[in-house]
């Protein structure tokens, strides 16, 4: 399991210096500094010189920033890789990456930054093994939109025509050790909705969430968080463990089910977990 919480990576328009200001003091994991889909192309040389204003300005804390790109193939996309190579971000975030030949093209213009790939194609989807074994890659994020647009697909609460995609994404991952973010809630105002969602996403593994409006940050730092009986479940895991292993036993029993070493080793990665979020935010 990864250390570094990824509950909530929220977009932010690059185009929209008030709402990059409101970022600094929300309590998100991640923040996604946009100059793809949330601008329009009127905004996005513009957008591109205010986001490195902002960022080199600072104060965003223990928050992890990425900077997502328009892609190559727009009259954008270079100009967007290379000046993203020079921002205060910790990563940049490739649109649409249906190769990973394609993730070594954005490098070439990056200086070897870290990169994060969109799955949101189904190109791209069926190509997700080889993208995230690619060498500079540290995580996917599902574009559920642009993924359902191009499926045809009908938006469900169950997510039945996206169940594919998010697990066959989750698989490659999980086989590369890179981190993986669930798709957007559009319904910002559906708070039972979003915390649905998000607790189907938790379930099926997902690191988090993304989200486009501050009202649904705590939602996902709840669902995606460990809750004080996952932790106290997690504690007494370790503790009947080890107290079995002192007396020659591989195999403890805690609340009517068996605990081996490898439920520890989960049981120590959510109690890591916890302690990354707490100095989060502690700042
Ligand atoms: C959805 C919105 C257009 C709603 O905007 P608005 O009506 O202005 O919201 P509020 O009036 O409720 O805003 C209240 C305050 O919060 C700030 N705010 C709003 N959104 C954000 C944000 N994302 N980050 C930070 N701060 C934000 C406002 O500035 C207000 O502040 P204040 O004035 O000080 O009170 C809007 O939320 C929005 O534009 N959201 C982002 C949309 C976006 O990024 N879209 C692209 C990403 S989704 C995507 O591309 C998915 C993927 O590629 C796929 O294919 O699935
Ligand atoms: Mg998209």
């Amino acid at each position: 399991m990864l250390t570094r919480p990824f509950r909530s990576v929220l977009y932010i328009p690059g185009s929209k210096p008030r709402a990059i200001e409101k970022a600094r003091g929300l309590p998100v994991d991640a923040i996604i500094f946009d100059l793809e889909d949330a601008v329009s192309p009127e905004e996005k040389a513009a957008a591109r010189d205010t986001l490195a204003d902002e960022l080199a300005k600072g104060g965003f804390g223990s928050r992890f920033k990425l900077v997502r790109i328009n892609g190559l193939e727009t009259e954008w996309g270079a100009d967007d890789a290379r000046a993203a190579a020079t921002m205060q971000t910790d990563a940049v975030l490739v649109p649409k990456v249906e190769s990973a030949s394609y993730l070594s093209e954005v490098a070439a213009l990056t200086d070897e930054a870290r990169l994060w790939a969109m799955m949101e194609t189904p190109r791209g989807i069926l190509h997700a093994a080889s993208i995230a074994a690619y060498p500079l890659l540290d995580g996917f994020v599902m574009g559920t939109n642009d993924l359902a647009k191009e499926l045809r697909s009908r938006t469900t609460p169950d997510r039945l025509a996206m169940l594919p995609a998010l697990g066959h994404c989750l698989l490659a991952a999980r086989a590369e050790g890179i981190a993986i973010v669930d798709g957007v809630y559009n319904a910002f105002k559906d708070d039972e909705g979003l915390a649905a969602e998000c607790r189907q996403g938790r379930d099926m593994g997902f690191d988090g969430k993304t989200l486009i409006h501050p009202a649904q940050v705590a939602i996902a730092n709840a669902e995606f968080g460990p809750s004080e009986a996952d932790l106290d479940l997690a504690r007494r895991q370790i503790e009947a463990y080890e107290a079995a292993k002192a007396g020659g036993q591989g195999v403890a029993v805690v609340d009517g089910r068996i605990v081996e070493n490898l439920h520890v080793d989960t049981a120590r990665s959510l109690l890591a977990q916890a302690e990354a979020i707490e100095a989060i935010a502690k700042g």
